[in-house]
Formats: structure tokens, C-alpha cells, sequence
């Protein structure tokens, strides 16, 4: 006898119950669900089966400890159509995700990741350079900032100030997947197939505009993985190639693989590092300095802790780090408030499985609810608040908690995490050392409070509020930053 499926709310007719949920924030509705129904939370989207996990120990339980049996993607039809074939992040469990995976590690495990710093301190510079010339123009200097450091890690590109060719050319097409890409849509395109042939349907079926914007995503997507690689390679016949992840990959295999085989597989990794890199760090940082926003005092507290480990004669840098744990803390917090990936990424059992009793069919796409873990009360009281605090004990020394959670789990979890975390934490030091943050106040000099809302996607970010941002040193200009900067050992 089959165990019974875990409970989670009856079906609606027809629609499964792709109507009961908030599509603006979708898991809030799951952590609803939790509290409704628990850890484990039963849904359909049309015939895909959901399965929710809602607590990070039924997320360990199964996508760590099993993660031999949980490391698949659930099949999303989206993919194909939207010209995301070369996506590791979207492959199934098999022999070309272990490649890529193993070259991915190579570029980016922690040992490797060290000599990014130097480069993502320049990158630092560069956004601080940024603000204080436009700061109204802050997510654009933001996005600048983590797409750049991707390009030059993964081709040795160094990125144009402002208007970027490549990364306008990328934007576009992740901007098009992070909206159209969702599991939701991909469930409702799954259930009817027949959606799928939008592309060769007249102008006045609805469903349209995903096939236009298809098509649009699959251009942008080729040239998107075709024009950074030729870059490179023309580095590499010049002669002028620093070292970087297609470089090194490519120098690796010189004289030895002639099937292109392997080329390709460079070719789709180094893409999709940009993929999972760019928009992730940066609506990271888009978060963080909304909390600063919202809590003066953690900034504060921070700054004077900045000023008193580093002085004002120079900034941050990596030597600092290990002397000012509250900053940590700051980061973790970040990372726990509003995790970018709220939902995480769905994995997928090749088998079914029974866990607590209950069946988890093969192919089940496993939603772990990330917000929801990170807004567990009985691990992180006033879950809403931005404090930092929690991840600091009664000696003021850092808890084991690193909120590794935002990072996914198990065999899939994030290869990208050691570059990640030091692209934040180094735009984090330098912005704070560097800025104030602060609400926009009114002609009486009262704050202008806002609402605060968070953009839905697979990844989320603070959507655009009131701020100003002005230099902490009254007179500080462009040669006062620059002096600033000079003085900054970045060889670290
Ligand atoms: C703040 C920044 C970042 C966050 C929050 C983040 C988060 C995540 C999450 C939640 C996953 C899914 C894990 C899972 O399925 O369990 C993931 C996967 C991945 N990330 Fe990141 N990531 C970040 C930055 C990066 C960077 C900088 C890179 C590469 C340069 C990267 C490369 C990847 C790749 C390749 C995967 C797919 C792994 C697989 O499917 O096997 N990420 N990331």
C-alpha cells in the first residue's frame, strides 16, 4: 500500500490550485500553507506535483542527506523555448551536470576564489566611483559592479563604465527569464503543451507576448553565450588573455580536444555563471542597503566599528574582516531577511522516497521555502526586523549560523558561494566606509516613510524607495576618493 501524500490544501476545479496563491509573494502563501498544514506541503500546479518544504530541517533531512536521490531539476518546458538549454543551474541530475559542475569548481572553489579578490576590490572602487558621481543612479552603478566581476573572472573582460555592450546584451535576456522563467508558468505551459506552439500561433491568441519574448530571449541568449567566449579567445590569440575561467579551461584542454565537445561545454558554463551571478549579488546588495536605510543604528554601528579597525586614511579591505564581526553579521543578516532566492531552486527526486510517512513521488518539483525558514520564529524571534545582533553571541563573537540556507542545499547547492560572499562583503565594507544611507526627509525634516515591496520573481529584490546617499566626509569628491583608494592595499 502506497503511504498517503502530505497534506496541503483540496484542489480547486480545474486550475489545481494555481489561484490560491499570491503571485506577488508567492512564499508567503506557502508559509502560510506551513503553518496550516506543516513542514511538508502537498500541492499541484495543473499535473506537476509541488512539494513545499517549509523548515530547514526537512530541507537538510532530504536535499542534504539524501541528495543522492534529490539532485534533479524538475522538467520545465520553458527551458527549450526560451533558449536555456545550456543552463547548469536548469540540467537534470546526470553526467553533463557533473562536467560542468567539476569546472565550475575549479574556477570557483574557495582556494581559487582568492584571486578574484584583488579584482573585486577594483570592482568596489568602481561602484564607490560610481555613487558619488550619480548616486540616484545607485542600481545601475550596482549592476555595473556584480556583472563586471563576472565578466572578468569568467573571460577576462573588463567592463565599459556606464553602457556595457555585453552586459546591456545579457541584461536583457535575464530579465526576460527571471520573469517568464518561473516554476508557475513553467506548470501551466507543462500542463497544456499545446501553449508551447505559441510560437506558431496568430497574433491575436493570448500567450502571445510570451512568444514574442521568447524568441526575443532566445536571440539575446545565443549571442549572449557566443560573443564574451570569441572575446576571449581573440585575448588568447593576442596574447593579451589575463587569466580568467574560460582562459584557463581553454589552456588546459590546447592540443587536446579537437571534438569541440568540451569547448561547448566551456562555452554554456562560463554563460551561465553570469546567469546565477550577476542579478543574485546584486539584489543582494539592493537588500542590504535597504536595511541600512531602514535602521540607522545598525549603520552607525557599523560605520564606527569601520572607522575605529581602519581609520580614515585608507579603506577596507579583505585583512580587515576577521576584526569586525558585526559587518559579518550585517552580511548573514542580508542574507536571512530577504533571501534573493526566496523560493531557492526547485530539485526533483529520480525515485520516490517516504519520509515521516508520507510519499514523495519521483519527479516532484521540491520547493524549498527559503523565506520561510529564514522567518522561523523559534529560530529568529522578530524575524521581520533587520538585526543583526542574532548572529553574534553574549561575547560578541559570531554564532555558527552563517545563513547558508540563501545558498541552496545539497549536491546543487550554490558553486558560486566564496565569490559571492566576497563581492558582498568587500561592496558592503566599502559602501559603508564610504556612504551614508539614509530615508529622504521633507521640508520640515522629518524621514519620508515608504512602503516596502519586494519584486517577484526567482529571484527578489527591494523595488525602487525614496533614498539619499551622501558622502560620510563632508567635501568628499573625486580626488578625495581617489586618495582614499590609493592608499587601500587591495593585493589581499
Ligand atoms: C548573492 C549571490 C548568490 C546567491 C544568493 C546564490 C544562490 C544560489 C542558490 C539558492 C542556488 C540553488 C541551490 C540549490 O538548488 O539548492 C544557486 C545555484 C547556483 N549558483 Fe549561486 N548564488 C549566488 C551567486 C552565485 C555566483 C557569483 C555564481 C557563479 C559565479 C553562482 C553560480 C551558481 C551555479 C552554477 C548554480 C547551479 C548549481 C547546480 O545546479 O548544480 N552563484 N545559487
Amino acid at each position: 500500500e502506497r503511504p498517503p501524500l502530505p497534506p496541503g490544501p483540496p484542489p480547486l476545479p480545474i486550475v489545481g490550485n494555481v489561484s490560491g496563491i499570491d503571485l506577488g509573494a508567492p512564499w508567503l502563501s506557502y508559509a502560510k500553507w506551513g503553518r496550516l498544514y506543516g513542514d511538508l506541503v502537498y500541492t499541484r500546479f495543473f499535473s506537476q506535483v509541488i512539494i513545499i518544504v517549509n523548515s530547514e530541517k526537512v530541507a537538510k533531512d532530504l536535499l542534504d542527506r539524501r541528495s543522492h536521490n534529490y539532485s534533479d531539476r524538475p522538467f520545465l518546458p520553458t527551458i527549450a523555448p526560451f533558449g536555456l538549454g545550456f543552463n547548469t543551474v536548469l540540467f537534470r541530475y546526470g553526467p553533463l551536470w557533473r562536467f560542468h559542475r567539476r569546472l565550475f569548481h575549479q574556477a570557483l572553489r574557495p582556494q581559487a576564489a582568492l584571486a578574484y579578490r584583488p579584482m573585486q576590490m577594483q570592482k568596489g572602487f568602481q561602484l564607490l566611483k560610481g555613487i558619488l558621481e550619480t548616486p540616484e543612479n545607485y542600481v545601475d552603478h550596482l549592476h555595473l559592479h556584480s556583472g563586471s566581476i563576472i565578466m572578468s573572472a569568467v573571460y577576462n573582460y573588463e567592463a565599459e563604465d556606464g553602457d556595457d555592450p555585453f552586459l546591456r546584451l545579457i541584461q536583457r535576456a535575464v530579465d526576460i527569464v527571471i520573469e517568464d522563467v518561473r516554476p508557475e508558468l513553467s506548470s501551466i505551459l507543462g500542463a497544456f503543451p499545446i501553449l508551447l506552439n505559441v510560437f506558431n500561433l496568430p497574433s491575436w491568441v493570448p500567450g502571445i507576448r510570451l512568444n514574442k519574448r521568447a524568441a526575443e530571449s532566445r536571440e539575446c541568449v545565443r549571442q549572449w553565450v557566443e560573443k564574451p567566449f570569441q572575446y576571449t579567445e581573440e585575448t588568447m590569440a593576442a596574447g593579451t588573455a589575463t587569466p580568467s575561467l574560460v582562459s584557463n579551461a581553454l589552456r588546459k584542454i590546447e592540443g587536446e580536444d579537437q571534438s569541440g565537445e568540451v569547448r561547448q561545454v566551456i562555452k554554456d558554463v562560463a554563460a551561465t555563471a553570469f546567469a546565477a551571478g550577476a542579478e543574485t549579488t546584486n539584489s543582494t546588495l539592493r537588500a542590504f542597503i535597504l536595511a541600512m536605510v531602514l535602521y540607522p543604528e545598525v549603520q552607525e554601528r557599523a560605520q564606527k566599528l569601520i572607522d575605529s579597525v581602519v581609520g580614515s586614511e585608507r579603506l577596507p579591505n579583505f585583512d580587515d574582516r576577521s576584526s569586525m564581526p558585526y559587518l559579518e553579521a550585517i552580511l548573514r543578516e542580508t542574507l536571512r531577511w530577504h533571501p534573493t532566492f526566496p523560493l531557492s531552486l526547485p530539485h526533483a527526486p529520480v525515485d520516490d522516497d517516504i519520509y515521516n510517512g508520507y510519499l514523495i513521488p519521483k519527479g516532484a518539483m521540491i520547493i524549498p521555502n527559503v523565506w520561510a525558514m529564514s522567518h522561523d520564529e523559534s529560530v529568529y524571534p522578530n524575524s521581520h526586523e533587520f538585526i543583526p545582533e542574532r548572529f553574534l553571541d553574549s561575547n560578541g563573537d559570531l554564532t555558527d549560523d552563517t545563513a547558508q540556507y540563501a545558498f541552496g542545499f545539497g549536491r546543487r547547492n550554490c558553486v558560486g558561494r566564496y565569490v559571492a560572499d566576497a563581492s558582498l562583503w568587500s561592496a558592503i565594507a566599502l559602501m559603508l566606509a564610504t556612504f551614508k544611507f539614509a530615508k529622504v526627509k521633507d521640508n520640515d525634516g522629518n524621514d519620508i516613510n515608504f512602503e516596502v515591496k519586494w519584486s517577484a520573481g526567482i529571484t527578489s529584490h527591494p523595488l525602487p524607495f525614496p533614498l539619499t546617499i551622501t558622502p560620510r566626509v563632508p567635501g568628499m569628491d573625486a580626488t578625495m576618493l581617489d586618495q582614499l583608494i590609493s592608499a587601500t592595499n587591495c593585493q589581499i
